[in-house]
């Protein structure tokens, strides 16, 4: 495979949008563990990763590292990161001298990751078939059986990362194990009821990544050896227990594509130095090569964006699939595979609603929103009907899990929440028509008062007019012209010379008086001299 990620005009590979800049971001905590070992998702900080600009409501591909404690985990990432932040060009990888910064990562015994933490800068990849943009993620996650995890804890950071990643790299070190399949147990059994309701491969991809692989003569480094090892390992034969032959062939049935990977030692400075502190110099070369063509492996030729029910997922969705998975693992015990199957088809009903949700407020926004002009009443509620109309099909078109109820419940939600929306359009939409207004408050009397005088005066205009012209109607005529008069002496002649009046009097107070050869000082400049 050729390390050179082409550019937009190419076809062969995906490729890497403008947007993505060297060096940016930080880990982020999306996931705590607390003291009474509860998980607590920071929505906040998810919406911060989520709702990027970049990648909001673009499909999604997350890829996600677990397995033990202290094997190297975080580190690997960190050459992820180098790859989608420096566009996978050639030398990618780094000068030799160059330490390797991003998720934390130490040596020594003591685990170091706590949680699960995200990258907060989503990298923008365009798919090779589509041309589609696509948000990557990356996610690091807490490292299992440490002496400080309960059993619990360790089962569901991993199984978090499973279903929530469409990459999931299982780091392993030195062999393939019956154990490391065993922990796959739960994911094979919510596979097999996910599969009978909606016969969609629940997952995409699973890595068996093995570290310090030792025995390249046997089984070669890379994707080669690993799928002959993984062959071998699954291997059934009739003296096999049933439970460990149904394992096998479910763990097939519930990934997209699940395949091994074989990766040199990286040397004795990496593990034993205090002082290593990532340089590219300290490493082995052969873990160099391998970790550079794994990395690329998981983005080419294309991309693996998370499917759930078969339908690609949007940034948006992933928020309402995580929330469900941390609200069914927050229990106490282990949540059965039905009741994740449950959360995983809420998820898929709320997702649903809110593509819908969205759209309306979206379309709604462009014909009433802040920035527009009043509506006519009539006018808005056509608009509201229609694209109330549009969203629900929105909603119809996702394909749903858990049956026709549970869809009719979250469609009732959906036009509940669009009834709301749309009686703040309405107030607002009120509140730019100055009429509207003003028949609220006091200016309406006076709008009135206004349009009374015009309209009346405007009529005896056009009557006194008509009697002048046509000699009919004189009586009228003299109303009128007595009406005038009246209107004249008692009204506007007092206040036309009242007006003069004042208008004389404050002339004369500030006109110049002639005082003295240059006849520049003012009246009471003359006053003083007097
Ligand atoms: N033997 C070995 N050590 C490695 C490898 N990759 C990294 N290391 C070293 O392993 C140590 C731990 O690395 P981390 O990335 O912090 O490990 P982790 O799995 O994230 O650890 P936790 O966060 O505690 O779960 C560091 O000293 C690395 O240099 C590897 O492939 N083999
Ligand atoms: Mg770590």
């Amino acid at each position: 495979m050729s390390g050179r990620i082409p550019t937009t005009e190419d076809t062969m590979n995906t490729s890497f949008s403008s947007s993505n800049t060297p060096s940016m971001g930080h880990p982020i905590q999306i996931i705590d563990i607390t003291e009474d070992h509860r998980f607590k998702l920071n929505e906040e900080n998810l919406q911060s990763i989520l709702n990027n600009p970049k990648a909001k409501l673009k499909k999604v591909s997350i890829v996600s590292v677990a397995g033990a404690f202290r094997k190297g985990k975080s580190f690997l990432l960190d050459f992820f990161l180098r790859f989608l932040t420096r566009n996978g060009r050639d030398d990618w990888i780094g000068a030799e001298d160059e330490p390797l910064t991003g998720f934390h990562w130490k040596g020594g015994s003591e685990r170091d990751t706590t949680g699960i933490l995200m990258w907060s800068e989503p990298f923008i990849l365009r798919r090779n078939d589509t041309k589609e943009e696509i948000a990557v993620l990356l996610m690091d996650t807490q490292g299992a059986f440490d002496s400080q995890s309960t059993v619990k804890d360790c089962a569901t950071v991993f199984a978090l990362s499973l279903m929530i990643s469409s990459i999931h790299v299982y780091n392993i070190t030195q062999n393939l194990q019956e154990d490391d399949l065993q922990h796959l147990h739960l994911f094979t059994e919510y596979g097999k009821i996910a599969l009978e309701d909606s016969h969609e491969t629940p997952f995409q991809r699973l890595t068996f990544l093995i570290r310090d692989w030792s025995f390249p003569y046997e089984y070669k480094y890379g994707y080669e050896g690993g799928q002959s090892l993984l062959d071998k390992r699954f291997e059934t034969n009739a003296k096999q227990h049933q439970e460990l032959k149904d394992l096998r062939i479910n763990l097939k049935k519930c990934f997209n594509t699940l395949n091994c990977y074989l990766m040199p030692h990286p040397g004795l400075r990496v593990c034993t130095s205090p002082e290593f502190d990532g340089k590219l110099r300290d490493i082995e070369q052969d873990f160099k090569t391998y970790v550079k063509k794994f990395v690329e492996a998981q983005f080419q030729p294309n991309l693996t964006v998370k499917q759930i029910n078969g339908r690609e997922i949007t940034t948006l969705e992933l928020f309402e699939y995580f929330k469900a998975y941390c609200r069914v693992f927050e229990a106490d015990e282990l949540p059965e595979p039905k009741s994740m199957l449950m959360a995983t088809a809420e998820a898929n009903n709320l997702a649903a609603k809110a593509i819908a949700k969205e759209f309306y407020m979206h379309a709604m926004e462009q014909h009433c929103g802040g920035d527009r002009p009043y509506m006519h009443p009539h006018h808005l509620q056509a608009t509201n009907l229609q694209v109330r109309e549009e969203s629900i099909k929105k909603f119809d078109s996702v394909p749903k899990m858990g049956g026709e109820s549970l869809s009719k419940k979250y469609l009732d939600e959906l036009n509940y929440e669009m009834d709301e929306l749309y009686d703040n359009y309405v107030k607002h939409n009120d509140s730019k028509n100055i009429f509207a207004f003003s028949q609220w408050f006091w200016l309406g009397s006076f709008s009135f008062l206004f349009n009374f005088i015009f309209w009346t005066c405007f009529f005896l205009l056009g009557a006194w007019i008509y009697v002048k012209y046509s000699g009919e109607y004189k009586e009228i005529g003299e109303y009128i012209d007595g009406l005038a008069d009246i209107l004249w002496r008692r009204i506007y002649q007092p206040l036309y010379e009242q007006f003069i009046q004042h208008a004389i009097r404050a002339m004369l107070s500030y006109a110049p008086i002639q005082d003295g050869p240059s006849g520049t000082a003012g009246r009471g400049d003359a006053k003083k001299k007097n």
